[in-house]
């Protein structure tokens, strides 16, 4: 009864001019806000008429491969300074980012009686859970919850980038000890040592390459924003725009990366991948491999929903750039593992995949391209990381968009609490007494 309560004819949506998902007829969002933060370009606007062209994405105005090029080719690690950026719009100069990067590394610290609490008590299947809940908690540990300055806000916000990878490392070694039996390990974060760095610590050791930890941390910066509209940091803005703390805000947030189609697609395609590899006997012949795309896009396999995850993007048309960026650096990997079998897998399947898109959903198609989430779990089961961590890492990188964001959103001056329209298109009923129906 309940199912069937909830449908409502396609057409109605049309009809009412609906924008589904606040998506226009030509595939852009509708547009609900104004930002400072980050810029997300997948068309170009010629004459009013959108065209398609290569992503693009700007992080308080700097091209996202400009930056990583900028510390990459220093050797440095660049996420706290991408923090930096777009916490306060300016790029850090070395004074800012050794004061930043210091206060960082206090931050990281938990209340004992939080760690205590969460690793025993908290007993969870889900990291992502996990660390919504622990956000939730730190509530509890925070006297100034509740105040609503800006100064403290910009606290909890550091306070929480600085605590993510630590709440990760523990929540991740915790569910393995409650639930697989396993030694539960606890490294604590060591001041000397980058964001990316000290994650890695928290969970193999020093049992971890410095392409591996140079991976990582870029990892964390082509994740760390992706302007106002993606689905969690809308959620923050919604949520900030009612005048509520910032761990209700940000634990929303979670909330929604943890799905699918969000930050847990990156999960969803290593699980889809591994189902191809099973299904598919030749990883090289094209016809094969496109006859499964077309299977799991009827729903007849994998995991039936009708998904190729990885693949397509609200924004992004020909290219997504994090997904050009990490392509790249899986190439890397994947020849220093000795991996290159998957990897050609991973290639044919984003070549095949748009083709196979439009051929059955027919030539008005919205042009669909390999997003940030298909390269990233191979890059992250290349560096040995636990798959129960994967989208835990993009919140590790994504709460510095979130909190920049939310600042924002509690700040500029012709702010208003986000509300928009339900049309209600049932008929109006009787009431019936109990003894009536
Ligand atoms: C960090 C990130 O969040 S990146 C995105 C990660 N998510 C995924 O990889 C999941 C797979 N991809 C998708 O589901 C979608 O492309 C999304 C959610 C990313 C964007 O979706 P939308 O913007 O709603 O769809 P969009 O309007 O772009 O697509 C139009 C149609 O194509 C379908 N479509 C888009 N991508 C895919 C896909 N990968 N597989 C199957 N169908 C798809 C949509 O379901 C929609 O179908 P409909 O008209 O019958 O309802
Ligand atoms: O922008 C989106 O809709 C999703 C996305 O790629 C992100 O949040 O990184």
């Amino acid at each position: 009864m309940a199912v069937q309560s909830c449908e409502i004819e396609k057409e109605l949506f049309d009809q009412m001019g609906v924008k589904r998902g606040l998506r226009n007829a030509d595939f852009s969002g509708v547009l609900v806000g104004l930002t400072h933060i980050g810029n997300v370009v997948g068309y170009n606007n010629e004459d009013g008429k959108l065209v398609p062209c290569e992503g693009k994405l700007y992080y308080r105005g700097i091209e996202l491969k400009d930056l990583a090029k900028g510390f990459l080719s220093t050797g440095r690690h660049g996420f706290e300074e991408t923090a930096y950026l777009l916490l306060t719009g300016q790029l850090p100069n070395q004074t800012e980012l050794n004061d930043f990067t210091e206060y960082l590394a206090e931050q990281s610290e938990l209340p004992p009686f939080f760690s205590k609490s969460m690793i025993l008590s908290l007993r969870g299947r889900d990291v992502m859970n996990m660390l919504a809940r622990s956000v939730l908690g730190l509530y509890a540990a925070d006297e100034e919850a509740e105040d609503y300055s800006h100064v403290n806000i910009m606290k909890q916000a550091i306070s929480l980038i600085a605590k993510f990878p630590v709440i990760v490392a523990y929540a991740y070694y915790g569910m393995r000890h409650s639930f697989q039996r396993k030694s539960l390990i606890i490294r604590h974060p060591q001041k000397h040592l980058s964001l990316a760095e000290n994650f890695l610590y928290m969970l193999k050791g020093n049992e971890y390459t410095k392409l591996e930890a140079d991976l990582l941390d870029l990892s964390l910066v082509i994740h760390a924003e992706h302007g106002g509209g993606n689905n969690s940091t809308f959620t923050t803005r919604v949520v900030s725009s009612a005048q509520t703390d910032t761990y209700s805000a940000i634990a929303a947030a979670l909330g929604s990366l943890k799905g699918g189609l969000h930050g847990g697609a990156n999960l969803k395609v290593i699980d889809m991948m591994n189902n191809i590899k099973e299904n598919v006997k030749d990883w090289s012949d094209k016809k094969e491999l496109s006859a499964y795309l077309l299977k799991l896009l009827k729903k007849e396999a994998f995991d039936h929903t009708g998904k190729i995850y990885g693949i397509g993007h609200a924004i992004y048309t020909y290219s997504d750039p994090r997904a050009v960026l990490l392509k790249e650096k899986a190439r890397e990997l994947a020849e220093e593992k000795g991996r290159m079998d998957e990897f050609n897998l991973y290639t044919l399947i984003e070549e095949l995949a748009p083709e196979v898109f439009y051929s059955f959903k027919g030539e008005n198609a919205k042009i669909v391209c390999a997003n940030v989430d298909f390269y990233s779990g191979f890059v992250y089961e290349c560096i040995k990381i636990p798959k129960e961590i994967y989208t835990p890492i993009f919140a590790i990188a994504r709460i510095a968009g979130w909190a920049a964001h939310r600042i924002e959103e509690v700040t500029f001056s012709s702010r208003r609490i986000i509300r928009p329209a339900y049309k209600c298109v049932i008929d109006r009923s009787t009431y019936l007494p109990l003894d009536s129906r």
